[in-house]
């Protein structure tokens, strides 16, 4: 593929699916998008923790060769004013099928559209995967925030981010507005925005189908569909029906439903078995800070799963620490739960954890166990010794306060002087 800009590496090898499987070279190269705002501070202490990461998991035997990609405001720089996301930027994730990006800036209420969501939708990543869970020493609100463990599966590419809307007084409103009265009754005021919630049997199904693949592959207790389909029966009420549908057409040797669990086991679990349950979404809000022990893996439509990403992330740490991927059958990029939290771009300062635990999720990803779990490592003991970027130091009694790249720096150190076959074998 020619690119317009992209300057490919001179080394390293792609990524490929062959047989339905993914084909990881020791030597993969993986395009990255530093992202806008604090952006490219935690990028660099994550690349940093990486590539240590790699070294000490390998010894010279693997190594990623990166591969910068632009999106954003450093696209504008690169390709010109207004283009935001180059095709060389969806080509290149395509052709490596692996990516991972900081964030970018999203204006309110004009401008462009999502790039993030864009990204999602162009590549149809359909899931968007977020785990919430403690690390030792992390400040919490909780009075238990171990119990806190659940991976939230949100659908990635429909809901309201699919961007059908049109602003108040635009004639695609007002024509919206008059066939909504003349053709099915409903009133509504003249001085409306509107907007259109598509979620389909398609999309719903296969977001819960890989939830529950995942909890199967996992050793996970539960799924939970969360949804508000007291409310908007047709689209998150029938999410819930399809989610259940999935669940007891596809799996079901694995699963009984919660009802099952009270009538014929008499609410006891079997080990073997996973239950599928169904909150409606305000309920799991609070439930998930007073009974967190009892969730597990989620499933959840677009909307609920972003507010309830960052709400979970709360809980343990907040979101200098909460990490993601955008995943579909085989492309991926990982990208942290947090935007660019502007107000402290370039000042080296807000917590590089949700990147480098993003790194984390792409190394297990590619099956590079043994580098996730060296980061996984280096970053608990970072923060048991107390060392900690503002976010956590403002919580925590004793911290010492320490920029992006200290707190990068220490993971690193932590990673290069452990020993690692101790570390390997800890489960
Ligand atoms: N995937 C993506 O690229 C995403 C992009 N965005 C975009 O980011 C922009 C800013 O959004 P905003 O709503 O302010 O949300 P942000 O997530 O950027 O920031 C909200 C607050 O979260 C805390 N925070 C965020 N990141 C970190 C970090 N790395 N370390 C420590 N604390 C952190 C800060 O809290 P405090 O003030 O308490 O220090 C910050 O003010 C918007 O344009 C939005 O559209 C938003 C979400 C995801
Ligand atoms: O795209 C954006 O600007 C925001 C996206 C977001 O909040 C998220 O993915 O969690
Ligand atoms: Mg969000």
């Amino acid at each position: 593929m020619a690119y317009e800009k992209l300057v490919p590496p001179s080394e390293g090898e792609k990524i490929t699916v062959k047989d339905g499987k993914l084909h990881v070279p020791d030597n993969p190269i993986i395009p990255f998008i530093e992202g806008d705002g604090t952006g490219p501070d935690i990028w660099r202490a994550a690349k940093m923790v990486f590539d240590a990461a790699v070294e000490k998991a390998y010894n010279g035997k693997r190594k990623v060769v990166w591969f910068e990609i632009y999106a954003g405001e450093k696209a504008n720089k690169v390709y010109g004013r207004e283009v935001w996301l180059p095709d060389d930027t969806l080509e290149a994730i395509k052709e490596h099928i692996i990516a991972i990006k900081g964030p970018l800036t999203t204006p309110v209420g004009g401008g462009i559209r999502s790039l993030n969501v864009t990204l999602r939708q162009v590549l149809d990543l359909y899931a968007c995967v977020r785990p919430v869970k403690y690390y030792e020493g992390v400040p919490s609100p909780m009075k238990r925030p171990q119990d806190v463990d659940v991976v939230i599966f949100r659908e990635n590419t429909e809901d309201v981010y699919a961007g059908i809307e049109w602003k108040m007084g635009s004639p695609e409103a007002l024509k919206m507005i008059d066939i909504l009265e003349k053709e099915f009754g409903f009133k509504v005021r003249k001085d409306s925005g509107i907007g259109v919630k598509p979620m389909s049997e398609f999309g719903s199904k296969r977001l819960v189908r890989k939830a529950i693949k995942y909890a199967i592959e996992n050793g996970r207790r539960s799924v939970t569909l969360v949804h508000k389909g007291n409310i908007m029966k047709f689209t998150e009420g029938a999410f819930r029906e399809w989610g259940y549908q999935v669940a007891l057409e596809e799996f079901r040797e694995y699963v009984i439903t919660e009802e099952e669990l009270t009538k014929d086991y008499g609410g006891k679990q079997p080990d073997s078995k996973i239950v599928i349950k169904d909150r409606i979404a305000d309920n799991m809000f609070q439930q998930l800070i007073t009974r967190p022990s009892e969730y597990d893996v989620i499933a959840t439509p677009n909307l609920n799963g972003d507010y309830l990403s960052d709400a979970a992330a709360a809980l343990v740490g907040g979101l200098g620490i909460a990490p993601g991927g955008n995943i579909s059958d085989f492309y991926a990029v990982f990208e942290a739960t947090h935007g660019t939290a502007p107000k402290y771009a370039g000042l080296d300062k807000v917590n590089p954890g949700s990147v480098i635990l993003s790194g984390v999720m792409m190394f297990e990803y590619i099956g590079w166990k043994e580098a996730a779990k060296l980061i996984e490592y280096g970053m608990q003991e970072t923060i048991k010794q107390k060392y900690v970027t503002y976010d956590f130091a403002r919580q925590m009694e004793g911290a010492i306060e320490v920029k992006t790249s200290e707190f990068g720096g220490r993971i690193v150190e932590n990673i290069m002087k452990c020993d690692l076959s101790e570390v390997l074998a800890v489960k």
